[in-house]
């Protein structure tokens, strides 16, 4: 006996029934977690099983929390049309002429998730509405499914599809769900922010949608967290603010140019398989970064926050917006032939040992048993003891240097890119960031820490590359007192900063300071601080499937 049949053995049927699918017998057998169907007659085809449970030549199931809707259907559309059965089609229609049709997920290659329908034909219409009513009763009783949605569209992200992408791709699974939604399409860059900030009606929604990219994602977070943070009469300005986690769950359907935190919380950036995350509900925590400038608030960040290399992408790239996605490997490459580089001061709380470290190579991955023994910001009983407070104080660690980027990855930031990301170990939501500094090389060596980007060797392991998994840190840039000029061959200094030789052969002297790129944004300040929020928010996703044996 398979295992599948052992299962389905175990489990109290609440509905058996002998019904006819793609003109073969099979007997149906709904469980309170499994649909099952085997044939009964035999076949001489074996059938392609691709669904995620499925083992047995003959025979299917799907989990029922996979299963996206039954409804009732006029004809067997995935009927026989070989002549030799078509007779025996006609016959069987006219004794079954009843159909239900169930859609649900299948997975297919490389994390992407599809809807497929199963038609089955039943003798009687009594019997086909009791299996329509029965399936639709277990769907109700899960309440993780969100049945109202509020969804914002920015129709200039990416390559200006995210309309065209609702329209056509995820708006009628979510009709073929019963979703319902309210869809805004954006005016202007912060619309959807301060919407979400104070004039939408959160109560009616179960979630709130994002098409778009990590900066369109950001806009929702930033409208989201404040919302919440004013219903709670908590001050987000205050870098020591203890931040309410927001109830609603955020969805994305990707459309942007990155789309990191779609693939590293998904496993890939295809609106179809996202649509089909939110619809049947899941949730993953995910950790967001605070960031100030002293008493005043910067913003929050999700995925990346480089200064120096990704920042100088980030700031030629804002003027190369038509070119779409293709602005970054443009402004790379120019980027990287300046080879500027930054001094400045990073100071960092690490983790307590035992909590990973960014080179473990432990990935974070769905149910992810490192993220899962953390806890929510607002939860009491992980705060820490005077002691331990104290005691961090001295755990702060300085490092002054010449750095060409520092980088705080609070996610791995895979993305097509980069499949495996920024820092490939780094945990969704675990209440840490990985901070990456990238001392001074040549471009050469440089070169080959990008490349490792794009490849399975070790990023980290060059001698000018360091990476420390920490819970909040510091950045000070370098500001040098003027000088004055003693020596009249030499350029003159920049009234306040130093200007500093970059790169061996080159030098650079425009501009001492470089900027942060906040998920995408540029920050006004170069001084920061940053603080890692535990689980603020939540996604509408799983994280990454491991990849099933077929
Ligand atoms: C030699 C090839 C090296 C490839 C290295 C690729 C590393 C890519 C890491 C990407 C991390 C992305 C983190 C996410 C950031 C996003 O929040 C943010 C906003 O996204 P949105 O526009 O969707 O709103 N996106 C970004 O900041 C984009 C970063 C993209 C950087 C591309 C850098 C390309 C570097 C090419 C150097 C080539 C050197 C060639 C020398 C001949
Ligand atoms: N209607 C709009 N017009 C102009 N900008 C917008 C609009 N809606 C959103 N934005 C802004 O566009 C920026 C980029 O959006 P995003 O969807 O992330 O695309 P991309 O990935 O191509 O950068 C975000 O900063 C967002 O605030
Ligand atoms: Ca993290």
């Amino acid at each position: 006996m398979t295992r599948l049949n052992e299962v389905m053995d175990k489990q109290p049927r609440l509905l058996s029934s002998k019904l006819f699918q793609k003109h073969r017998q099979v007997e149906v057998v709904l469980s309170r977690s499994v649909l099952y169907w085997k044939e009964i007659e035999k076949s001489r085809k074996r059938s392609s099983c691709t669904s995620r449970e499925s083992e047995t030549a003959h025979s299917h199931a799907v989990q029922v929390c996979e299963i996206v809707a039954v409804h009732k259907s006029e004809e067997d559309d995935q009927g026989d049309t070989k002549r030799g059965r078509l007779k025996k089609a006609k016959q069987q229609s006219q004794l079954y002429p009843h159909t239900f049709t169930v859609s649900y997920v299948r997975r297919t290659r490389q994390h992407q998730w599809r809807c497929s329908d199963v038609s089955f034909h039943c003798a009687s219409q009594a019997l086909c509405q009791q299996w329509i009513q029965v399936i639709n009763e277990q769907l109700s009783l899960l309440t993780n499914r969100p049945k109202r949605l509020l969804v914002y569209i920015n129709p200039y992200g990416g390559k200006q599809q995210g309309k065209r992408i609702y329209e056509q791709k995820v708006a009628p699974l979510f009709r073929r769900a019963c979703i319902s939604a309210d869809v805004i399409v954006t005016e202007c860059a912060n619309h959807a922010r301060d919407h979400l900030k104070t004039e939408a009606n959160l109560d009616k929604y179960d979630g709130v949608v994002c098409v778009g990219g990590d900066g369109m994602f950001s806009e929702i977070v930033h409208g989201l967290v404040t919302r919440t943070q004013t219903d709670h009469g908590v001050d987000q300005s205050r870098a020591d603010a203890e931040l309410v986690p927001c109830s609603l769950r955020i969805g994305i359907i990707p459309a942007g140019s990155t789309d990191c935190i779609c693939f590293g919380t998904v496993g890939t950036n295809d609106p179809v398989t996202s649509a089909l995350h939110i619809i049947v509900g899941d949730s993953q925590p995910m950790d967001v970064c605070s960031v100030h400038h002293g008493d005043v608030f910067l913003r929050y960040s999700v995925s990346l926050l480089g200064y120096g290399f990704y920042g100088d992408v980030l700031t030629d790239s804002e003027r190369k917006r038509w070119l779409g996605p293709a602005r970054y490997d443009l402004s790379g490459v120019k980027t990287f032939l300046s080879h500027n580089y930054y001094e400045g001061t990073v100071s960092y709380l690490p983790t307590a040992d035992g909590l990973g470290n960014p080179r473990d190579k432990v990935q974070c991955r769905s149910g992810c048993h490192i993220c899962q023994h953390k806890h929510s910001s607002k939860d009491k009983q992980w705060e820490m003891s005077e002691e331990e407070e104290k005691s961090d104080k001295d755990r702060w660690s300085t490092i002054h240097g010449k750095f060409i980027a520092i980088n705080a990855a609070s996610m791995s930031c895979a993305c097509p890119r980069s499949p495996k990301g920024l820092s490939p170990s780094a945990h969704l939501a675990d209440g840490t960031t990985d901070l990456i500094l990238v001392r001074k090389c040549s471009r050469l060596d440089f070169f080959r820490h990008l490349l490792r980007h794009t490849n399975k060797d070790d990023q980290f392991d060059h001698s000018f590359v360091e990476v420390h998994r920490v819970r909040t840190f510091r950045f000070q840039p370098f500001q040098k007192q003027l000088v004055s000029r003693e020596d009249p061959s030499e350029p003159p200094k920049k009234k306040g900063f130093s200007p500093m030789c970059s790169g061996q052969t080159t030098c650079n002297y425009s501009k001492a300071h470089s900027s942060w790129s906040c998920d995408g944004e540029i920050l006004k300040h170069a001084a920061i601080q940053v603080s890692v929020q535990c689980q603020l928010i939540r996604l509408f996703a799983r994280g990454i499937e491991e990849q099933q044996k077929q």
